[in-house]
């Protein structure tokens, strides 16, 4: 299911490289990615949470090849050790992209000063990027998405956020006393909160409106479930990978006292779901 993690481009064809971790590649990263030129590319830097982007996931969100570097095999290299590494890998290296936090080498005792000391190419600094006045880092759209604020977490990203699932049996009640969903078993992503969302949902390259529940099924066995309805069509899917982008959120999850009145709530969810997507 998932999709190829680099571009093979030769390393020895890079001038200009931007560093951090890129977790959500979102609207500041994308900023810092702007002042690469044409020989440009990511080191991005895997502390094993990333969880908007998962790694293999987020070649997608540039045009700039990702190579990626293990935190756990480089924290213990002096500044000049990573810096040094980094003339190595990339041999015709000219110029390096961070933004006003960054900071290496072990104990990230190194920051901008050092950086601009020790690397005697050029060294580009983004300020701090923010929206709305609120700063754009992927702790920050974590916390949003944690709440529900879908719109707010897509203005940070700069797109919509977006997961990956293989689709999974359900409880086989959808179609008989609901309406029918694809079921999704979902990892490495971040869920945002329990609820019905205004989404889209992509299977093989086509993307329909949805709308999409996911949370602990109260009115029925309880277990946790991520489940998307297609609106207004019958699709045939079977067991491939589905993307679901979020759109807005619709409301809480609830527990209802019978399938009738559940039945008639996602009605109304659907309706809603077909306004905001309109
Ligand atoms: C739009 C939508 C809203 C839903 N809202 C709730 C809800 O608020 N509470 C709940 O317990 N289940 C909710 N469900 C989940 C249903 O309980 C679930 O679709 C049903 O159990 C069928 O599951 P199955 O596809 O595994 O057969 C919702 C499902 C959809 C599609
Ligand atoms: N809001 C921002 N403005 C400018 N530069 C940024 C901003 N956010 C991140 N950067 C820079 O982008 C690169 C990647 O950083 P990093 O992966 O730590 O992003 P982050 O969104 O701040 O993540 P976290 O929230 O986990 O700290 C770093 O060089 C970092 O300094």
């Amino acid at each position: 299911m998932k999709k190829s993690s680099s571009i093979l481009i030769n390393k020895k064809e890079i001038s200009a490289i931007a560093i951090g971790g890129f977790d959500g590649m979102h609207y500041a990263h994308q900023k810092l990615f702007e002042n690469l030129g044409t020989n440009g590319g990511i080191v991005s830097i895997e502390s094993g949470f990333a969880n908007l982007t998962p790694k293999s996931y987020r070649q997608e969100y540039s045009i700039y090849p990702i190579y990626y570097y293990e935190l756990e095999n480089i924290k213990h290299l002096s500044g000049n050790e990573f810096i040094n590494l980094l003339k190595e890998e990339f041999p015709n290296l000219k110029k390096i992209v961070v933004g006003f936090d960054f900071c290496f080498g072990k104990n990230r005792e190194n920051c901008i000063p050092q950086l601009k000391e020790l690397f005697k190419g050029e060294v580009v600094v983004v300020e701090e990027i923010k929206i709305d006045n609120i700063a754009v880092h992927s702790r920050i759209i974590r916390e949003y998405l944690k709440e529900g604020n879908i719109k707010f977490a897509n203005k940070l990203l700069g797109k919509n956020y977006k997961i990956f699932g293989d689709q999974i049996k359900g409880q086989g009640l959808g179609s008989k006393s609901f309406v029918p969903t694809i079921n999704l078993n979902i990892e490495d992503f971040l869920l945002p909160s329990e609820g019905v969302y205004a989404t889209k949902t992509i299977i093989a390259e086509e993307s329909y409106n949805s709308v999409t529940f996911l949370g602990h099924r109260a009115t029925t066995d309880g277990s946790y479930a991520v489940e998307t309805h297609i609106l207004g069509k019958t699709i045939k899917n079977n067991y491939r990978t589905v993307q679901v982008e979020f759109i807005d959120k619709i409301r809480d999850n609830l527990k209802f006292d019978s399938f009738e009145a559940l039945k008639k709530q996602i009605e109304k969810d659907i309706e809603i779901a077909n306004s905001i997507l309109k």
